[in-house]
């Protein structure tokens, strides 16, 4: 996996493509999301950002990462709103992909066959630890995934697994830190049980 690229061509050729960032809660796709979004606008290439409605965490209308990074973005209910958005338009960024329907995967294959550059992040996997909503199907017709770790909060090591600290079944669980714990695998299996004893499993 090559993180940080400065591959210039790739940022700057009218060629259409489809980036992949996933990963755990807070392991920085968001960041990487907007790193590459304002390196293509330094470019002068025209962007346009896009974003589930429903996620209302840090703003309404913008893209804002843990750690207050931001971009303005279009909340949009639908994927297939995408395509009304982006005739003119060189690169297409899409946060919180998870949220949407599948109709993304169309949507991104679309983008890039008509010459769009589309960076697309999201969390490959719920608190369950299964591949959530679009993004396995992304990850498939993707050029290029880069997978992201957090840091798991309670050894230290590479966390790819975000733990729900409170009772709650349903997937779409908007949160952070008070909801989420990013965990290494031999720490959320640890979790898990835990919960399981817990709750009399
Ligand atoms: N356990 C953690 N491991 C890594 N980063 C963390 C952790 N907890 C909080 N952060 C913060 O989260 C930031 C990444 O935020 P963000 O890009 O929004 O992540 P994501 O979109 O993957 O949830 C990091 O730069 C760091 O400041
Ligand atoms: C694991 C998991 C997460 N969510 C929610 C919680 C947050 O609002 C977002 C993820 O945001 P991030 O930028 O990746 O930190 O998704 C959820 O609804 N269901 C889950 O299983
Ligand atoms: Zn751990």
């Amino acid at each position: 996996m090559v993180l940080f690229s400065e591959d210039h061509i790739q940022e700057t050729k009218r060629r259409g493509r489809i980036e992949v960032i996933c990963g755990s809660m807070f392991s920085g796709k968001t960041e990487e999301l907007i790193r590459r979004l304002k390196r293509a606008k330094f470019a002068k290439q025209r962007v346009e950002i896009f974003k589930p409605a429903i996620d209302t965490r840090y703003s309404e209308a913008d893209v804002v990462s843990h750690d207050s990074h931001s971009i303005a973005s279009t909340p949009i209910d639908s994927s297939a709103s995408i395509l009304l958005f982006t005739s003119e338009i060189d690169v297409v960024g899409i946060d919180e992909a998870q949220f949407f329907d599948s109709g993304l995967i169309d949507v991104c294959n679309q983008l890039a066959n008509n010459g769009i550059r589309v960076i697309v992040a999201g969390l490959d996997m719920d608190f369950r630890g299964i591949p959530f909503g679009p993004m396995p199907g992304l990850c498939a017709i993707a050029d290029e995934v880069s997978k992201v770790h957090a840091i798991c909060v309670k050894c230290g090591q590479l966390a790819s697994f975000s733990h729900r600290t409170v009772k709650n079944d349903k997937q779409v669980l908007l949160g952070e830190t008070e909801e989420y714990e990013p965990l290494c695998r031999e720490c959320y299996q640890q979790a898990i049980q835990a919960d399981q004893k817990e709750s009399g499993h």
